[in-house]
């Protein structure tokens, strides 16, 4: 038996990792959640259900047998890390710090009580160049004996991934997800993965990462802002619409055009990359999860922002770029804790300000000055 611990048991967790995992006869599963909520509900049915959209067929998975525990410090909310051989963290971004500091604490029992098994913890988030920043903080402050135990006895791999699994909300027991790629992970790692469905390792996963959240989760998030503004509540909506199709086509050509001139990569490593074949139907992927943090999904770096950015560097067109990124300014549902804050700065300190914050250009910076054309030419029409 080996033991996989999931920390984050929300839509990506329960959907993916833990169904894909209930595959696999060699594997005990254990969730991890800050949210009681997510626990209490994985306790009380001890089994949650999963509808796979894979190319042949839509499965309907039942899975059980787990175990669940709130991430707090007694004993016996511990014992899953203590004893884990694949740590997966499936959380967002800003929510590593904590993550870390609780995992840190748990390091300290288990290098006196269990020192000699290895650990492979995998991240699994959409924004590149984070494994540094999380090598370091887990380091910070170790003691010698503790750091000596850290540095022979875990790995922390970033991984690509190229799955949709969505859900009414983060508790939910309900769960779809589209199983069409593998979820893919930098090597080497300290325990055979060979036997778990749908990962696989893969080496340049930084480059190759940079491209993937370029590429799918560009006009990715360019469908959620246009589709919010339409008025839709899924994705699926929007592509449905042919107008809002062809726009999102002119967002990929741009993208991928960018990609081929910045990137050592051919056209076929590219399609074998990027292009997910189609599934048995189309699941249904919501606007909310697709587009919620918009302050992210609109950083300097991130999709559409670093994308517009490699293309004008190459003296590409990145119009359709720029004004996805204009949808995304405009967004502002209510329940995205991001959205609000993005408005507010909107409101307080004027749609130039506020690219200048949100985006990081500079204000001479054409980018600039073309999104807030087209910012203000949608909030008119
Ligand atoms: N859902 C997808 O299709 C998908 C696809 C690609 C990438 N991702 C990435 O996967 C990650 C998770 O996404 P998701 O859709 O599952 O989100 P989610 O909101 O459905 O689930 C996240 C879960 O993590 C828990 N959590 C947050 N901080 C925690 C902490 N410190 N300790 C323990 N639990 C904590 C939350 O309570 C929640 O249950 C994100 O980085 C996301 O970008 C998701
Ligand atoms: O997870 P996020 O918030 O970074 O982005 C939302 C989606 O674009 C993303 O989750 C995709 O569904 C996933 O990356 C599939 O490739």
């Amino acid at each position: 038996m080996a033991n996989a611990v999931i920390l984050g048991a929300g839509r990506l967790g329960k959907g993916f990792l833990g169904e894909t995992l209930a595959n696999a006869p060699r594997w005990h599963t254990t969730f991890l959640d800050k949210d009681a909520g997510v626990i209490r509900k994985l306790k009380e049915t001890g089994s949650y259900h999963v509808q796979v959209y894979r190319k042949e067929c839509i499965e309907e998975h039942e899975v059980s047998g787990y175990e669940a525990y709130e991430t707090l410090l007694e004993p016996q909310d511990c014992h899953a890390i203590v004893y884990a051989d694949l740590l997966f963290l499936s959380i967002y971004p800003q929510d590593f710090p904590e993550a870390i500091a609780y995992v840190k604490e748990i390091f300290k029992m288990r290098a006196k009580t269990n020192p000699n098994q290895k650990l492979s913890m995998l991240c699994l988030t959409n924004k590149n160049g984070m494994i540094p920043m999380i090598q370091d903080a887990f380091v910070k402050d170790m003691n010698e004996e503790l750091l000596s135990w850290f540095m022979h006895q875990v790995v922390i791999r970033d991984t690509i991934i190229r799955r949709s699994t969505d859900a009414d909300d983060h508790r939910s027991l309900n769960i779809r997800s589209t199983a069409v790629l593998s979820l893919l992970i930098q090597p080497p790692l300290t325990i055979d993965i060979a036997d778990i469905e749908w990962l696989e390792l893969c080496d340049d996963i930084a480059m190759l990462k940079d491209i993937k959240v370029f590429l799918v989760n560009g006009p990715h998030a360019a469908s959620a802002y246009l589709g919010w503004y339409r008025g839709y509540t899924t994705i699926n909506e929007l592509l449905e619409d042919e107008d809002g199709a062809a726009f999102i086509q002119e967002v990929t050509k741009e993208i991928r055009a960018g990609i081929l001139q910045q990137y050592p990569i051919s056209e076929e490593q590219l399609d074998k990359l990027s292009v997910f074949p189609k599934a048995k139907g189309d699941m249904p992927d919501t606007v909310y999860r697709v587009g919620k943090d918009p302050l992210r999904k609109l950083s300097y770096d991130d999709r559409l922002c670093g994308s517009a950015r490699m293309c004008k560097a190459h003296h590409l067109p990145y119009e359709h770029i720029v004004q996805a990124i204009a949808y995304g300014l405009l967004y502002d549902e209510k329940t995205d804790e991001a959205a609000m804050q993005m408005q507010m700065l909107i409101q307080e300190k004027g749609i130039i300000e506020a690219v200048h914050q949100i985006c990081g250009f500079s204000y001479q910076d054409d980018l600039l000055k073309e999104i807030c054309s087209w910012y203000v030419r949608l909030k008119n029409k």
